[in-house]
C-alpha cells in the first residue's frame, strides 16, 4: 500500500515513510492510495478473535512494508496485560437493549490515546530502520491534554528519539497537566504555551513547514515527525477498536451478521471519527457515525451546513480535550468525499488559513449528511447527563463520553433511529473527576478539594479502583516548567535539541 498527500504536491510514499514523515511536506497528510475491503466472510471469521489478533489483521492491510511477524510483535508490545488493565484491551459495555459504551481508557494514561500511542512508538522506530533513518527522531505534539501525555508515555525512552510536548497552559485539567509535567524519561519535554490548543498546533505545523529549521534540524542529526493524529501511524491503530467492538457484539450474539450499527464519537480533532469512517468505509457495518461536539461546535455547524468556520471565540469547556476549532483531520474526509481532488484541497485549506472559512461543493457535502450526523452539548448539558448515566445506568462516564451520550439523545429524539448504537467512551472519569463528582454528588463535595483528593472521592461513590497511572500524581516531582508564546515555540525545541 501506498500513500498521498491530500495536497498533491508531494510523490507517493511507502507506509514506513508516511509514519517516519508524520505530515506531508506539501503541509498535507497521508492517505492510502487505494480502498481496503472486508468481505461479510472476513469479517465473520475474526469474531473469535483477541483484540491482538482482529489489530494484526487490520493493520497487515494497510502496512504492507511491513511483514505480519513485525506487525504481530508491535502489537503483541502495545496491547500486553501490563499495560491494559482490562483482558478485553477495549471493552464493551452494556447500558441497555440498543446501547453500548467501548471503553477505550484502560491503557496506561487512561485515554483513549493509548489504543494508537502504545503502538506508534514500535511501528515509527521499525519505519526509521526500514527507511534507512541516520537522524534521530524528534516527536512533536501539540496536545489539549490526552495525546501529549498518551505520547510520552508510549516514547519514553525509546532509543532514537526524542519528543517535546506543547499544551494550552490553561486549557488542561489539573490531572492532565501534572500527568504531563511529572514525566519521566531521558528524552522528553513538556512546554506550555500561552493560548489555545489551536495555537499549539498551528506552531507545530509550522515547525514542520520551516524548511530553514529543518535544514539546521538535519545538519544536526534531527529529522521531525508527529504523534499527533495527522500521523497515519497514529490513525490506523484506531481503526482496530471499531472492528472489534463491532465484532464483539457478533460474538456475544448482540448483532446479527449483516446488521448495522451507529457509533457515536466526541471528537474534536477529528481524529478519532476518522477512524470510524474508515472502519465504515472498509465494510464494517455502520449505519450513521453520529459526531459529538462540545460548545466548540464548529465541527455540528460544518457537518449540518458545509460551511466549516473557526472564526469564532475559542470557549473553554469541562470537556477540554475536544477544545478545538482547526479540526486537522476534516482534510482526509474531503479529500477522500471530493474524489482525491488536491486542488480542491489547497483551495479549501488556503481560504482557512486566510480568512478562516470554507464552504464545501455538493459533491461533497451530500455524503457527508448521508453517512454522518452531528450535535453538540454544553458544559450544564453534560453534568446533567453524567447525573442521569449514573442514576439510570449506575454507569459513571468521563465529560467527554457523556457529550457523546447527550448528543447520541438528540439524535434519538430528532431521527427516532433505534439502530443498536456504540459510544465510543474516550478517557476514564477519574482523569475529569472534578466535574464527574460535582455531577454526581453535587457542588459542595468538590469545595475546597483538589483533583487528586477527588480522586478518592469518585473511588469510593463509583466503588471503582483509581487507575495506576493517576495514583500518587501529587508525589511526584515537577520536572517541567517552561512556559513559552506561540512564537516562542521553535525557539523552544532549538533551545531544548541544539542548546542543552
Ligand atoms: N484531543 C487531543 C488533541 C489532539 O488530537 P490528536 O488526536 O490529533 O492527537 C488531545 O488530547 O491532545
Amino acid at each position: 500500500m501506498l500513500y498521498e498527500s491530500t495536497r498533491g504536491q508531494y510523490g507517493r510514499v511507502s507506509a514506513a515513510e508516511a509514519i517516519k514523515l508524520g505530515l506531508a511536506p506539501d503541509g498535507g497528510l497521508f492517505v492510502p492510495c487505494r480502498d481496503v475491503i472486508f468481505t461479510e466472510e472476513r469479517l465473520i471469521s475474526m469474531a473469535g478473535l483477541s483484540y491482538q489478533d482482529r489489530a494484526i489483521r487490520i493493520l497487515e492491510e494497510y502496512l504492507g512494508d511491513y511483514t505480519r511477524e513485525e506487525i504481530a510483535a508491535c502489537v503483541k508490545l502495545a496491547y500486553s496485560a501490563e499495560k491494559f488493565d482490562a483482558p478485553a484491551t477495549a471493552p464493551v459495555r452494556k447500558l441497555d437493549d440498543s446501547l453500548y459504551v467501548l471503553e477505550l481508557w484502560h491503557g496506561p494514561t487512561c485515554a483513549f490515546k493509548d489504543m494508537a500511542l502504545q503502538i506508534l512508538p514500535h511501528l515509527l522506530t521499525r519505519a526509521a530502520a526500514k527507511t534507512g533513518e541516520k537522524s534521530s527522531i524528534v516527536i512533536l505534539v501539540a496536545t489539549s491534554g490526552d495525546t501529549g501525555k498518551a505520547a510520552l508515555e508510549g516514547f519514553k525512552d525509546v532509543p532514537g528519539t526524542r519528543i517535546i510536548v506543547f499544551y494550552p497552559e490553561q486549557g488542561v485539567s489539573e490531572v492532565q497537566k501534572l500527568q504531563m509535567i511529572t514525566q519521566e524519561g531521558n528524552n522528553v519535554a513538556v512546554v506550555a504555551v500561552r493560548g489555545n490548543f489551536d495555537d499549539a498546533q498551528t506552531g507545530v505545523k509550522s515547525i514542520f513547514a520551516d524548511k530553514d529549521f529543518n535544514q539546521e534540524l538535519q545538519n544536526n542529526n534531527y529529522r521531525l515527525s508527529s504523534a499527533n493524529s495527522i500521523n497515519w501511524g497514529r490513525l490506523v491503530p484506531q481503526i482496530s477498536y471499531y472492528f472489534s467492538a463491532y465484532l464483539d457484539l457478533l460474538a456475544k450474539g448482540e448483532v446479527n451478521r449483516g446488521e448495522k450499527i451507529n457509533f457515536v464519537v466526541p471528537t474534536g480533532n477529528f481524529g478519532n471519527i476518522l477512524a470510524a469512517y474508515y472502519a465504515r468505509e472498509m465494510g464494517l457495518p455502520v449505519n450513521k457515525l453520529i459526531c459529538a461536539a462540545n460548545s466548540n461546535n464548529v465541527l455540528t455547524d460544518f457537518i449540518r451546513t458545509g460551511v466549516y468556520d473557526r472564526t469564532r471565540r475559542f470557549l473553554k469547556t469541562i470537556s477540554p480535550s475536544m477544545d478545538i476549532l482547526i479540526s486537522s483531520n476534516l482534510e482526509r474526509l474531503l479529500y477522500h468525499l471530493s474524489g482525491r481532488n488536491p486542488e480542491k484541497i489547497r483551495q479549501w485549506m488556503g481560504s482557512l488559513n486566510k480568512t478562516g472559512q470554507y464552504q464545501v461543493d455538493e459533491t461533497v457535502y451530500k455524503p457527508i449528511g448521508r453517512i454522518f450526523w452531528s450535535d453538540f452539548a454544553s458544559d450544564s448539558d453534560t453534568l446533567a447527563t453524567i447525573k442521569a448515566v449514573h442514576q439510570r445506568y449506575g454507569y459513571v462516564m468521563d465529560t467527554h463520553t457523556a457529550v457523546g451520550m447527550r448528543v447520541y439523545e438528540r439524535y434519538r429524539e430528532e431521527t427516532g433511529d433505534g439502530t443498536k448504537t456504540v459510544i465510543a467512551s474516550t478517557a476514564s472519569p477519574f482523569k475529569f473527576n472534578e466535574s464527574v463528582v460535582k455531577a454526581i454528588l453535587g457542588e459542595d463535595a468538590v469545595k475546597g478539594k483538589n483533583e487528586l483528593e477527588l480522586l478518592e472521592v469518585l473511588a469510593v461513590k463509583s466503588r471503582l479502583e483509581i487507575p495506576a497511572g493517576l495514583r500518587n500524581l501529587d508525589q511526584k516531582p515537577v520536572l517541567f516548567k517552561n512556559v513559552v508564546s506561540k512564537e516562542e515555540m521553535t525557539e523552544a525545541v532549538r533551545n531544548l535539541l541544539l542548546k542543552s
